[in-house]
C-alpha cells in the first residue's frame, strides 16, 4: 500500500502522524511510505530520519493527498485538506466529528473512508488511540491551569500548593477517566486540594484506591457540580461520552457563583466542551475571560509537547496502521471489531451512531459499510 503522511497545518500543531520508527515498520512490511518534507521537524524528526527509515520525502501535501491509498495524520483534516480527500482513500487520524458539522459534511462529500483514532476501542472498553493523548493533556491541564491562575494572566493569584499557613488551591476535576486521572496525579503532586467527580462508581473506587486519601471523589450530578463552584480555584473539564458531543455541566449563569479569576480548563473542548461558555482556543492565544472567570480551551493540548506526544501517539497507532496497510481497511476492520469502532465515514455514509445523533444525520451501520 502507498501510505502518505502530510505535515500538520492546524495552527501551532507540531506533531506528526508517522514517526520514523513507524515508517520503518511499514516499509519492512513491504509498503511504500511518502512523507511531506519537514513534516517531522516540529517533533524533532528530520527528513533524513525518514529517508533512513526507508520512506521517500515529497515536496508537497498535494502529492500525498493525490496519490496515497492511506493518509495518516494527527489532527482532523483542515478545510483545504478535506478538498483533496477522495473515495477509495483511507484517512486515519483524530476527527472529533460530533461538534463539527462542516468537517462531517466535507468528509461525506469526499467519499473518504475515515477511521477516527478517538473512537477505536479495546477489550476493556477503553479508547487506546485517545488514551496516550489524554495522558498528555491530563498532565498538562493543571500546569496550564496554574499558569492561568497567575494574576498577570487574569487569574485570581492562587498558588497551587499554597504555603505553610495558607491553603492550597481547590481543584475540581469533572470526569475521572484517563485525562482526569492524569490531571489528578499532577494536581496532587503540585500540592492542590483535589476533588474528582465521575458518574462511574467503579472508576471512583479505582481512584480512591490508588490515591489513598490524597483526593476526594464525589458522584457527578448537577447539585454536586453546583456545590463546588464557590470554592473552586480551578475546574478541569474531562468528561467523555465516546464520540458524542460533550454534555454541558456548567452554564453561563453559574459562572457568577465562582470566584473572580477562577479558572476553567476545558480539556473536553475537542468534543465541543463541557462548559457552556467554552470555545476552542489555540496555543498562540489560549485563554479568555467570561463574567470574570478565565477559560483555557485549547483543542490540541498535546501539540504543546510535540516530541513526547508524537512518540506516544505513534506507539499506540502503529499496530492499527500496519493492520490497515497489510490487510486493507475492510479485512482489518472485519478481523478487529475494535478497529471497526473507529469507522466514522465511508463512501458518503456516516457510520458512527453518536455522531449521527449529535448532528441529525442518518447512519449506515459499520458492519453494513464493510459490504459497501
Ligand atoms: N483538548 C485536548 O487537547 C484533548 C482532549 N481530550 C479529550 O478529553 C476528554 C476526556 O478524555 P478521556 O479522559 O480519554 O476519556 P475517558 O473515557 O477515559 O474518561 C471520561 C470520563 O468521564 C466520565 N463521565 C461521563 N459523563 C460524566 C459526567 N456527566 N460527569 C462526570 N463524569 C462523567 C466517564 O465516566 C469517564 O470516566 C475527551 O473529550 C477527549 O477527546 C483528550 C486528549 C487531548
Ligand atoms: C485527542 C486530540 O484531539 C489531540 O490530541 O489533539
Ligand atoms: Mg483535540
Amino acid at each position: 500500500m502507498l501510505i502518505g503522511c502530510p505535515r500538520e497545518i492546524k495552527p501551532q500543531e507540531f506533531r506528526v502522524g508517522l514517526t520514523p520508527n513507524a515508517a520503518r515498520e511499514a516499509v519492512s512490511a513491504g509498503h511504500k511510505v511518502i512523507v511531506e518534507t519537514a513534516a517531522g521537524e516540529g517533533a524533532g524528526f528530520t527528513d533524513d530520519d525518514y529517508t533512513a527509515a526507508g520512506a521517500q520525502i515529497v515536496d508537497s501535501a498535494a502529492e500525498i493527498f493525490a496519490t496515497a491509498e492511506m493518509v495518516v495524520k494527527v489532527k482532523e483534516p483542515q478545510a483545504t485538506e478535506r478538498k483533496q480527500l477522495r473515495e477509495g482513500q483511507v484517512l486515519f487520524t483524530y476527527l472529533h466529528l460530533a461538534p463539527d458539522p462542516d468537517q462531517t459534511r466535507d468528509l461525506l462529500e469526499s467519499g473518504v473512508t475515515a477511521i477516527a483514532y478517538e473512537t477505536v476501542t479495546d477489550r476493556t472498553g477503553g479508547l487506546p488511540l485517545l488514551a496516550p493523548m489524554s495522558e498528555v493533556a491530563g498532565r498538562l491541564a493543571p500546569q496550564m491551569g496554574a499558569w492561568t491562575l497567575q494574576k498577570a494572566n487574569g487569574g485570581r493569584g492562587v498558588l497551587m500548593g499554597g504555603v505553610p499557613g495558607v491553603r492550597p488551591a481547590n481543584v475540581v476535576i469533572v470526569g475521572g477517566g484517563v485525562v482526569g486521572t492524569a490531571a489528578a496525579r499532577v494536581a496532587v503532586g503540585m500540592g492542590a486540594n483535589v476533588t474528582v467527580l465521575d458518574r462511574s462508581i467503579a472508576r471512583m473506587s479505582y481512584l480512591d484506591d490508588i490515591f489513598m486519601g490524597r483526593l476526594t471523589t464525589q458522584f457527578s450530578d448537577a447539585a454536586a457540580v453546583e456545590g463546588l463552584l464557590e470554592r473552586a480555584d480551578m475546574i478541569v473539564g474531562a468528561v467523555l461520552i465516546p464520540g458524542a458531543a460533550a454534555p454541558k455541566l456548567i452554564t453561563r449563569a453559574q459562572l457568577g457563583q465562582m470566584a473572580p479569576g477562577a479558572v476553567l480548563v476545558d480539556v473536553a473542548i475537542d468534543q465541543g466542551g463541557c462548559f457552556e461558555t467554552s470555545r476552542a482556543t489555540t496555543h498562540q492565544d489560549p485563554i479568555y475571560e467570561v463574567d470574570g472567570v478565565m477559560h483555557y480551551c485549547v483543542a490540541n493540548m498535546p501539540g504543546a509537547v510535540p516530541r513526547s506526544s508524537t512518540i506516544a501517539l505513534g506507539n499506540a497507532t502503529m499496530p492499527f496502521m500496519l493492520a490497515l496497510a497489510n490487510k486493507g481497511w475492510r479485512q482489518a476492520c472485519e478481523d478487529d471489531p475494535h478497529l471497526l469502532d473507529g469507522l466514522n465515514t465511508h463512501a458518503g455514509h456516516l457510520t458512527y451512531y453518536a455522531v449521527g445523533k449529535a448532528l441529525g444525520i442518518d447512519v449506515l451501520s459499520p458492519t453494513k459499510a464493510l459490504k459497501t
